[in-house]
């Protein structure tokens, strides 16, 4: 800084030569920038007010000035020189592992823990950034506008302004919430209650009615109600949770007949539970699977009440049915937590409750996390740092993709996961003042070493239009010697760095975080940092990170075609209507349909041919037989009964 004022033509002889508030005074005169200035700022509080206490690293400021016991600290400290010596003696065996609790004979650990289980971010190969000192200082009236809102997003302020609701999910994990009922403390209460009930179900102590012990759980639902459970359940089991867990855990999310049918083969019904989560209650294909799945259980004359237990929020279409088909659980989200941001209330606790996980875990990483990406010094706040170098990427070179790669199998599914909370957030036509601004930031990715040998040919020689987030962990539970690494703990980091060097050889950026392990702490630790670099990305972007304007549209379309279909069906049923060699058109003239989307028309007329004796489709229509013929480049229906 002294260099810079000097060349700036700044009167100081040498760095020595400063007196801050005259330093300041240079600094406005010659129009420095303001990073600088508000660093001066602090320096000047600190000098001028012995009792305010302001690190400029975390941001933490303690404000002594009322404390009326203690007139000055300048007195009363060197009173105390005996006990803070010994302070500091102990503070080191404590952090070196010394047995201090002397009547358990333990170490104290937690200083530890969170001083080695916070993730390192290495970005030396994120070209784009050559240094932040130099990029971190241009953005600053965006990081200005990112502290602004963080503020208003955790005092709970309106920021979803198109759906006109505040946003939640940090206030879930915040220990000194400032929303009343939302907290650490309240999501550690909800916790016990939702353990409470699957602890009964997982020992036997509550069964269905056959007196047998329950033996699966059927997850059902989808987006953020089906991601973040299943991100949680892979990071500790890896894909071999089906036959570790007891009792056994499915999951369901789409609309597909042969992968339902599937899991009805291999669970026991009536010793079975359909865990049904969905915040709105009303999402089609999570309520058409509990409905299909409801309807076997009255074929098979079992209760619906023993097998379903529902996740969603208070009064939804959901909740309203599981109070009146008494279902053995229902746990209430709040409507301010996001779908995809939802994985920190109870859409992530019961899956965690019923695989056994400590989810309490998780939450306490997410705080932690939080923590670390409220520090309003950008270089100290590892969600900033990110937000910077990504944006500063987007404008500069124009990359548009993120690649992440998790060295681990833990996190085989974390890129799925993040392909939700980046795109559905950051994915926009219009910015918050309304105006057509598009932008997004398409994410893709997968394990190492695994994806070395699929897209990763392309990323290293082919077009550059990605950057990279690696994701790894240094420590390992087990390993297993092989000749050519040492063993394969060593290969996998052998190919970790190899694959980073050729990434700077072949000039693609990139940053790594490592942590120390794929535990529920670290997995919380790297949700909350992600969340919390896309809320900051949204607001350098000018988006509303938290509506989903894009997916209404499938929906409404859906439910357009849903309702012609139903039509369809029923005018072709009524007077049993035959027709030969008709294209789509001319079956809506035979149908009377005045205005129809001949698109949505010649798919059902197609699925009908194909799928018109299949048991379950097109019920009204039995006894029907229906083809089509592809003549000069257009389909033809027959129909005939
Ligand atoms: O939990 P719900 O309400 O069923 O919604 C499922 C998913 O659908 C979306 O609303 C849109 O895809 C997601 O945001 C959400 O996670």
């Amino acid at each position: 800084m002294y260099r810079l004022l000097k060349e700036a033509g700044a009167p100081f002889r040498s760095p020595l030569d400063v007196n801050l508030t005259d330093l300041k005074s240079s600094v406005e005169a010659i129009n420095f920038n303001t990073r600088i200035l508000d660093r001066i700022d602090f320096q000047i509080e600190k000098m001028s007010s012995p009792f305010v206490f302001y690190d400029h690293e975390s941001g933490i400021k303690i404000d002594f000035t009322h404390f009326s016991t203690v007139s000055s600290f300048d007195d009363v400290v060197p009173t105390y020189i005996t006990e803070i010596r010994e302070i500091f003696k102990t503070l080191k065996r404590i952090e070196k592992g010394d047995i201090v609790n002397h009547t358990e004979k333990r170490a104290v650990d937690h200083y530890n823990l969170r001083m080695s289980e916070s993730p390192v971010i290495d970005f030396t190969h994120f070209s784009t950034v050559s240094s932040f000192d130099d990029v971190v200082p241009t953005y600053i009236t965006e990081i200005r506008e990112i502290f602004k809102t963080l503020k208003r997003i955790e005092k709970g302020d309106i920021v979803n302004h198109t759906e006109k609701r505040a946003v939640d999910h940090y206030n879930l994990r915040m220990s000194e919430s400032p929303v009343v009922g939302k907290s650490l403390a309240e999501t550690l209460k909800q916790w016990e209650d939702v353990k409470k009930l699957c602890d009964s179900i997982r020992a036997g102590e509550l069964k269905p009615a056959c007196g047998e012990k329950y033996s699966d759980i059927i997850f059902n639902g989808i987006g953020g109600s089906y991601l973040g459970p299943l991100m949680l359940i892979i990071s500790a089991y890896t894909d071999q949770f089906c036959s570790v867990c007891q009792p056994k855990l499915h999951f369901i999310s789409n609309s597909d007949p042969e992968s339902f049918s599937k899991i009805l083969g291999r669970v026991n019904l009536p010793t079975s539970i359909m865990v049904t989560i969905s915040k709105s209650g009303s999402t089609a294909e999570t309520r058409g699977n509990m409905e299909a799945f409801n309807s076997i259980l009255e074929k098979n004359s079992l209760p619906k009440g023993e097998h379903n237990i529902a996740i969603t929020t208070k009064l939804s279409m959901l909740d309203k049915y599981a109070a009146e088909h008494k279902f053995i659980g229902v746990f209430n989200m709040h409507n301010e937590t996001g779908g995809r941001t939802s994985v920190g209330s109870p859409v992530g606790m019961v899956p965690c409750a019923f695989a056994g996980l400590d989810f309490s875990a998780f939450v306490k990483g997410q705080s932690h996390m939080d923590s670390l990406t409220r520090r309003e010094d950008a270089l100290s706040n590892p969600a900033l740092l990110m937000a910077v170098a990504i944006h500063h990427s987007t404008i500069t070179v124009g990359h548009k993709n993120m690649i992440v790669l998790a060295y681990c199998d833990a996190l085989r599914e974390f890129a799925h996961y993040l392909q939700q909370l980046w795109m559905e957030s950051l994915g926009k036509k219009h910015d918050t003042a309304g105006r057509v601004h598009p932008e997004g930031q398409s994410v893709f990715g997968g394990v190492g070493t695994s994806e070395q040998h699929a897209f990763m040919q392309q990323v290293q020689q082919g077009i550059h239009d990605c950057f990279i987030q690696l994701i790894s962990f240094r420590r390992r539970e087990t390993d297993f010697p092989i000749t050519s690494s040492g063993s394969m703990g060593r290969q996998l980091l052998s190919f970790v760095k190899g694959t980073e060097d050729a990434l700077v050889k072949n000039k693609v950026p990139f940053f790594d975080i490592s942590l120390l392990s794929p535990s529920l702490f670290s997995i919380g630790m790297l949700v909350a940092l992600q969340e919390r670099v896309v809320s900051f990305l949204a607001v350098m972007k000018r988006l509303n990170a938290y509506d989903q304007p894009g997916v209404q549209d499938g929906k409404l379309s859906a439910k357009a075609m849903d309702k012609l279909s139903l039509e369809t069906e029923a005018a072709m049923a009524e007077g049993k209507v035959s027709f030969e060699k008709k294209s789509a058109e001319e079956v809506a003239v035979i149908l009377k349909f005045d205005e129809v989307n001949l698109f949505f028309l010649e798919a059902i007329l197609m699925d009908m041919c194909e799928n018109i004796k299949l048991e379950g489709s097109y019920g009204k229509l039995k006894g029907a037989e229906m083809k089509f013929e592809f003549i000069d480049g257009q389909f033809f229906f027959t129909m005939s009964w």
